[in-house]
Order: structure tokens, then sequence, then C-alpha cells
């Protein structure tokens, strides 16, 4: 169980990123971060395993309170939180189970990290997490050679492969193209729920945080300003995160999407139909 309370983030420049956010997510509780450009998102998610440093309140993850770890410590925290980032992170020269093996580094003695040796049952580990995560075919390719979706897909091999109690997810999605981003927003989801992780996954796209996730969280000006499921999250309350220009335009490109979404889908479908004749 992750709980965070009053958590306040006041930068250098007198920016209040955060104002009071308090809520707590459960194992197996997947929660959508939505908000406008500067609504705190990251520096929520930031805070939490303390890239950042929060100003008030506190984190607690299961029975260790994140925000009086000392400095020292922050090596503790972080092996129990696993993330998965935008663009990736991988190491590019490194194959993917190199990659995936590196999220051990937390647990292994440095000698061993340094020379790549890792013990036997972190490899079956890994092995196992690239067959769930459908890579078993691409364990030895090198991370470069590798698709967006593919990608991602070692990222979060590798974030499962520290065995955290808690993902967060930073825009997963964000260069991904639409069915590429579906297929991972699922993917993220029912891993959690197999293996009954709490996550909080950072993303701007609402229509696919509608899609995927059981719960929403809208943030707005540091506050939380919704808290729900997506079949709460109606007009009204899409105008309270964004405000009202800001969703009446976003609504007219998620439309826009979604025509183009149902184009996509009805040439791939033609084109299947046509392959299965040619078969
Ligand atoms: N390192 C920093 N120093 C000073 N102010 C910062 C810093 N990082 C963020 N801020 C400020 O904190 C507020 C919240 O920013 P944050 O990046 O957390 O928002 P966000 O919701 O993640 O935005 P985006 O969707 O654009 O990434 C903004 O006002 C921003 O200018």
């Amino acid at each position: 169980m992750l709980t965070i309370e009053a958590l306040e983030k006041r930068y250098k420049t007198g920016d209040l990123a955060l104002r009071g956010v308090s809520f707590s997510v459960a194992p197996g509780d997947v929660v959508g971060l939505i908000g406008p450009s500067g609504a705190g998102k990251s520096s929520l998610i930031r805070c939490i395993n303390r890239l950042v440093e929060p100003t008030g309140g506190s984190v607690r993850l299961n029975d260790l309170d994140v925000t009086k770890l000392g400095r020292g410590e922050l090596r503790k925290v972080r092996r129990r939180i696993g993330m998965i980032f935008q663009e990736f992170a991988l190491v590019e020269r490194l194959t993917v189970m190199e990659n995936v093996l590196s999220g051990r580094l937390g647990y292994v003695p440095f000698w061993r990290s340094f020379t790549r040796r890792y013990p036997q049952a972190d490899v079956d580990t890994a092995f196992a997490l690239l067959d769930r995560v459908g890579l078993s075919d691409h364990v030895d390719k090198r991370a470069d050679a590798l698709s967006g979706g593919q990608r991602q897909r070692v990222g979060i091999a590798r974030a499962l492969a520290q065995n955290p109690e808690l993902l967060l997810v930073d825009e997963p999605t964000a260069s991904l193209d639409p069915k590429t981003s579906r297929q991972i927003m699922r993917l993220i989801v029912e891993i959690c729920q197999e293996r009954t992780l709490p996550a909080i996954v950072n993303i701007h796209d609402v229509m696919l945080a509608r899609m995927f996730v059981g719960r929403i969280i809208g943030l707005r000006a540091g506050e939380v300003v919704f808290d729900g499921p997506p079949e709460a999250l109606d007009d009204a309350a899409l105008t309270r995160i964004y405000g009202e220009e800001d969703w009446t335009q976003m609504r007219a490109a998620a439309d826009e999407d979604a025509e183009d979404s149902a184009a996509v889908a009805a040439f791939e479908q033609a084109r299947d139909e046509r392959l299965e004749t040619l078969a």
C-alpha cells in the first residue's frame, strides 16, 4: 500500500508544485494521473521516489516511511520502487537480457554488476519476465535493434526484475503509435493485477487512461481536483481538471484521433481479409 499525506513541493524558485496532495493506492490498483502541463504530475511521481525532495508531508510504502530516510538510505527506496520511463532509458549497446538484468543492480554486489555476472536465479527470472512481456524471441538482440513497443516491453521487464513493491510509470506511451500504446497500457495494467502491484501512471492521454485504468486522479495547480473511476470522469470533472478552453480543445483533438483510429482499424481489417483470401 502506498500512502501519500499532505505532500508539498516548493522549488527553490518559489514555485509551489504540490499543495497538500493526499491519497492511497492499494495493491493491484493502477492509478492514471492526469492534468494539464505544469499541474505537478512529474513533481508528484518524483517526490514519491525522492528524485525530487518533498518540502512537506509524507510518503509511506508499506512499512517504509520514504520521506524519513536519510540520503544514504535512498538506495533502499529506489530498490522497492520500479520506474518505467517515456524514453525507455535502455542501454542501447547492451542486449535485451542485459538490460533486464540491470534491474537487479540494486541487489547484486558491485563487482558482479561491474563484470555483469549475475546469479543464475536472476537470469532465470529475467527469462520468465521476457516471456511474460512477449520478448522471449529477442533475448539476445541489442536494445538499439528493437521497435519502440519492444523497447518499452524491455523497460517493463527491467522494472519488474527488481521485484518492486510499487511501479511509477512516467508517460509510458508518449513515443508510441496509438495501437502500440494500447498494447503497452494493457500489459502494464494486467501485470500489476497479476502481481498485486500498486502503480501510478503519469499519462497525458485521457482517452487511453479511461480505457485501461480503474482509477483516475486529476491534478490541477498542485491539487487533487478529481479522484474516482473513469466512468465518473465526465465533462464537468474534465473541465475542473483542464479548464473550459483546454478541455474543449482536447475533446476536438480526441474526436479527430478517434476518427483516425477508426480509419486505421478499417484499413487493417480490409488488409487482413485480403491476406486471408490470398493465403
Ligand atoms: N526543477 C524545477 N524548478 C523549479 N520549478 C519547477 C521545477 N520542476 C517543475 N517546476 C514547476 O513546478 C510546477 C509543476 O511542474 P511539473 O513538471 O511537475 O508538472 P507536470 O504536470 O508534470 O507538467 P508536464 O505535463 O508539462 O510535464 C510547474 O509550475 C513547474 O514550472
